[in-house]
């Protein structure tokens, strides 16, 4: 799956429909029925059904949805929150095919009707807005959307949860928080914010039939999925044999701290590495071992328990490099971690404590012709950039991105 902003989706329906040649109205056919299809199921024999259509595309869906039940035998009650003169293009052909085929539209533009509604509904289907949301929710949006946050009816959110932005880096006034969004064929941004991710309940994307991205100018932002981390797995055949599937080397750990380095190294066994060795100080050593049997151990010069240096190291003996992990933050370690960072050869992931090592000269990481991996948490990322951690938070993709770009990170 691909995470993309408000313009990246309307690049995408832009191509598809000048580029593509197909008709808008039809990828709205297809958002509404696929999105009714995943409706029903959640849908008792009984229910009573209410969809709130705003004046856009996203109300134009909401439609579609209506006029879909209805074909199969969904009693549902549909409440335009706009006047008519507002739905126009694409919607309002739609809205004419719901009305053709028997469907009633209630319009209720100041919000007078909207609490009777809700009051009989035990599914609201919210179509008021999608990605075309701006600025400050304008009367009587702003009283609406909290009513049926108030109600306890199952709410089912078209595309993304109305009054939620679609991008990063924006504040909003409310959303409706919904049990479950379906999405039109990619996740917006705000659907893996810490501050608008709750608001879409459960989600799941559906096809409208747009082109594979990778068509015209489209993002390359993707979600790591289970699969896509089968696909990184080493295949083994017959023949191979341990040497043939990577030789790791994973740096860290100290007298206090052994679980980190114990677990990563683990972890770099049961994501294929062939081979494993773990640097740590010596008194370390019987512990981690305790815990993980199939590695090898180097034992480091230590002092107190901790890793010290000067390195001592034969880096052409691996292919990869994880350092860091609970070896603690005193000037041995420090010295010790930038030395590792510039005489290895090979990609290498630096964690935990030897981000620490490296936050206050970052010029160590541009030198290096290798791939870095970082993996820091909130604050370490604010340790990093210098910027707040709230600021992180609003903008974790361009905050990331930028910051990867410029210090040659993979990302
Ligand atoms: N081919 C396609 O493009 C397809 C698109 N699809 C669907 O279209 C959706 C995007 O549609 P969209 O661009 O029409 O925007 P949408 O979110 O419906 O809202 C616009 C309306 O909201 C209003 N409004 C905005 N801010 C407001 C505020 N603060 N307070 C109050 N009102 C506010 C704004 O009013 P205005 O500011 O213009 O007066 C305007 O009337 C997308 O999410 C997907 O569901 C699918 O059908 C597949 C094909
Ligand atoms: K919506």
């Amino acid at each position: 799956m691909h995470i993309v902003t408000a313009n990246e989706m309307y690049e995408m329906d832009r191509f598809a429909m000048e580029e593509g040649g197909l008709d808008g109205r039809i990828l709205m056919e297809n958002a509404g029925r696929a999105i009714t299809e995943k409706i029903i199921p959640l849908l008792a024999n009984e229910s009573q059904v209410l969809i709130l259509v705003g004046a856009g595309n996203n109300g134009g869906d909401g439609f579609v949805i209506g006029r879909t039940l209805r074909n199969q035998g969904y009693g549902v009650n549909l409440l335009q929150l706009v006047s008519d003169e507002k739905v126009r293009g694409d919607a309002r052909y739609h809205k004419q095919v719901f009305q053709n085929y028997g469907g009633l539209v209630h319009v209720d533009a100041k919000g007078e009707k909207i609490e009777c509604f809700l009051e009989q509904a035990d599914v609201v289907i919210d179509a008021i807005f999608g990605i075309g949301i701006k600025d400050k929710l304008r009367p009587p949006f702003d009283r609406i959307i909290p009513m049926i946050n108030n109600k306890s009816a199952k709410v089912i959110s078209v595309d993304i949860p109305s009054g939620v932005p679609a991008d990063e880096g924006l504040t909003f006034q409310t959303g409706v928080e919904a049990d479950y969004t379906f999405i039109v064929e990619q996740p917006k941004m705000s659907a893996f914010l810490q501050h608008t991710a709750d608001f879409y309940g459960k989600w799941e994307p559906v096809s409208i039939g747009l082109p594979p991205i990778g068509h015209g100018k489209h993002t390359i932002r993707r979600t790591w999925q289970q699969a896509d981390v089968q696909k990184t797995l080493p295949s083994r055949d017959r023949f191979s044999h341990k040497g043939n599937h990577g030789r790791g080397l994973v740096i860290g750990g100290s007298y206090e701290m052994i679980g980190s380095v114990a677990m990563s190294a683990k972890a770099a066994l049961r994501s294929g590495a062939g081979l494993l060795t773990v640097a740590t100080a010596k008194e370390v050593i019987p512990s981690v071992s305790s815990h993980c049997a199939e590695a090898t151990y180097l034992s480091l010069p230590s002092k107190d328990g901790r890793i010290a240096g000067p390195v001592s190291i034969d880096f052409s003996m691996y292919d990869g490099i994880a350092i860091g992990m609970g070896m603690g933050r005193d000037s041995n370690a420090k010295a010790f971690t930038r030395q590792v960072i510039q005489m290895s050869n090979q990609q290498l992931l630096i964690d935990a404590d030897g981000i620490h090592h490296i936050h206050d000269d970052l010029t160590v990481l541009e030198q290096r012709e290798h791939p870095t991996v970082l993996t820091p948490h909130l604050g370490e990322m604010s340790l990093l950039t210098g910027l707040p951690v709230a600021q992180i938070l609003l903008n974790p993709f361009a905050v990331t991105k930028e910051f990867a770009t410029r210090y040659h990170i993979w990302y």
